[in-house]
C-alpha cells in the first residue's frame, strides 16, 4: 500500500483542511518559529510569506516533493537552493491582486476626500505592471486618470509594451509600487525609493508602498520627513517586519500591518491555487471548490438604477462600503500604541475583509464596462 502523504502547512493558510485533508495527513506549523526538525517528515511543504524556505529549514527534509507558497511574493524562498536539490516550487500568482488594487483605490479616494481633490485630475504612476499593476491601470483609467506605466522588465521581453522612464514616474502626482523584492542586478528594486529619489518628488506627491518594505528605504523616508519635505505616504509594508520603525507612524497618511492582500478571497485563492497544483502533480481531479467555501457577503448585491450618476462621491461611497482603509489604519495605530511589538498579532487577528470582486453590481449598459473595470462583479440589468 502507498505511504500516506504528509503535508506540512503554515498555520496561516486559510481553508487548508478543507482543501488538503483528503490528500494526506496535515501538520500545521508557525511560520516565524518553524525548525528543520519539525518539518523533517514533509512530502509537501505549503507556506505563506513568514516561513523562510532555505537550506537551514530544509536540510533535514529527505523526501520533500514540492514547496508551495500561497502568496504572490516569493522572496522568502531560496529558489537557487531548491533548484540545486531538484525540488519544484510555486507561488500563487495573482491570488490577491484584486485585494491590493482595492487597498490602493481606497487610499486614493480617502486622501482625495481629506485634501479636497479629484482622483481623476491626478497623474498616476504604476511601478511594476504585473497582476496588480494591470488591474490598477484598468481601474485608474476607468476613473479617467492619466496613467504612466513603469516596468522595464516587461519592456525588454514584450514588443508591444513600452515603459515610461523612472524620471517620468517621479514627476507623477500619485506613485504606487507593485514590484517584487529583488536585491541586486539590473532590475533591482532594493531601496528604489531612497533619500535622493524621495527628495526629487514634488511636495504633496502621494507615494503608496504595498509590495515589499525594502523597496522604500525607511530610514531615508524618516529623514526626508524630518527635513520637512511634505509627502503623503501610505505604507502597508515596512523594512524589518515585524520589528518596524515606529517613528515613521506619525508621518504616514495610512499605515497598515502588511494586509493589503489579506482579503478573504485573496487568502482563499492562494490556498486554492496550491491545491490545484498539488492535484495536478498527483494526477487527480480537484473536487473542492472555492465558491463552496466562501461565505456570502453581508451586502451581497446592489442595483444601480438609471438615476445613478458616476461621480467620485458615489464611487467612494461604494468602495468604502466594501473596503475602507481608514479602519485598518486606526486599528494599526491603536494596536501599536498599546503593544509596540504587536505587528504580527495585528496581522493574525485581522478582521474578515471582502473584495469588490464579490459585490454583485447590477447596472445597465451605460455603466457596465466602467464598473467592470473598477473591479466589481458586474451584471447587466435586463
Ligand atoms: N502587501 C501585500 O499584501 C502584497 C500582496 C500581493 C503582492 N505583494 C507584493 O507585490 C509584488 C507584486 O505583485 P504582483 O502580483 O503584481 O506580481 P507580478 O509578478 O505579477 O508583477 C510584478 C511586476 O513587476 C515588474 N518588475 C520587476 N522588477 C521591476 C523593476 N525593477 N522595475 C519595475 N518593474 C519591475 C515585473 O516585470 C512584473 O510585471 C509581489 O512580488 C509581492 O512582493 C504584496
Ligand atoms: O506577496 C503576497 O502575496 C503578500 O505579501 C501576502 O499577503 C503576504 O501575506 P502573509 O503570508 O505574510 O500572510
Amino acid at each position: 500500500m502507498a505511504q500516506e502523504l504528509h503535508f506540512f502547512i503554515e498555520d496561516s493558510l486559510l481553508y487548508a483542511e478543507e482543501f488538503f485533508s483528503s490528500l494526506g495527513k496535515i501538520t500545521r506549523f508557525k511560520g516565524r518559529d518553524v525548525t528543520a526538525e519539525e518539518i523533517s517528515d514533509a512530502d509537501y511543504l505549503l507556506t505563506r510569506s513568514t516561513t523562510k524556505v532555505n537550506e537551514s529549514l530544509l536540510n533535514k527534509c529527505s523526501k520533500l516533493q514540492f514547496v508551495g507558497t500561497a502568496t504572490a511574493g516569493y522572496n522568502h524562498i531560496d529558489a537557487q537552493y531548491l533548484k540545486g536539490r531538484n525540488i519544484p516550487w510555486s507561488s500563487a500568482a495573482g491570488c490577491n491582486a484584486d485585494a491590493v488594487a482595492d487597498y490602493v483605490l481606497s487610499s486614493a479616494f480617502n486622501l482625495a476626500n481629506k485634501y479636497g481633490f479629484l482622483v481623476s485630475d491626478k497623474k498616476i504612476a504604476i511601478v511594476g505592471v504585473g497582476e496588480i499593476g494591470r488591474r490598477l491601470n484598468k481601474r485608474f483609467a476607468a476613473i479617467g486618470c492619466e496613467v504612466v506605466l513603469y516596468d522595464p522588465v516587461r519592456a525588454q521581453t514584450e514588443s508591444d509594451f513600452q515603459s515610461a522612464s523612472f524620471d517620468d514616474v517621479l514627476a507623477c502626482d500619485l506613485i504606487t509600487c507593485h514590484v517584487p523584492y529583488v536585491k541586486e542586478g539590473p532590475y533591482a528594486t532594493h531601496h528604489m525609493f531612497n533619500e535622493a529619489t524621495l527628495l526629487k518628488l514634488p511636495k504633496q506627491t502621494i507615494l503608496i508602498n504595498a509590495c515589499r518594505g525594502e523597496v522604500v528605504n525607511n530610514q531615508d523616508l524618516l529623514s526626508v520627513f524630518k527635513q520637512g519635505h511634505s509627502l503623503h505616504v501610505v505604507l502597508d509594508v515596512f523594512e524589518n517586519e515585524p520589528n518596524i520603525e515606529l517613528d515613521l507612524l506619525p508621518y504616514l497618511e495610512f499605515g497598515t500591518p502588511h494586509i493589503a492582500g489579506h482579503s478573504l478571497e485573496g487568502k482563499a485563492r492562494g490556498t486554492e491555487i496550491l491545491y490545484k497544483l498539488v492535484c495536478k502533480r498527483l494526477g487527480i481531479e480537484p473536487t473542492v471548490l472555492l465558491e463552496d467555501l466562501l461565505p456570502a457577503m453581508a451586502i451581497n448585491r446592489m442595483e444601480l438604477t438609471r438615476e445613478y450618476q458616476l461621480s467620485q462621491r458615489q464611487y467612494r461611497a461604494l468602495m468604502n462600503l466594501v473596503y475602507d482603509i481608514r479602519n485598518d489604519d486606526l486599528d494599526f495605530r491603536m494596536g501599536l500604541a498599546k503593544a509596540p511589538e504587536s505587528f504580527d498579532l495585528l496581522r493574525k487577528n485581522y478582521a474578515i475583509r471582502r473584495e469588490l470582486t464579490s459585490l454583485k453590481v447590477e447596472c445597465d449598459k451605460s455603466l457596465y464596462q466602467t464598473f467592470t473595470d473598477l473591479g466589481f462583479n458586474t451584471r447587466l440589468l435586463d
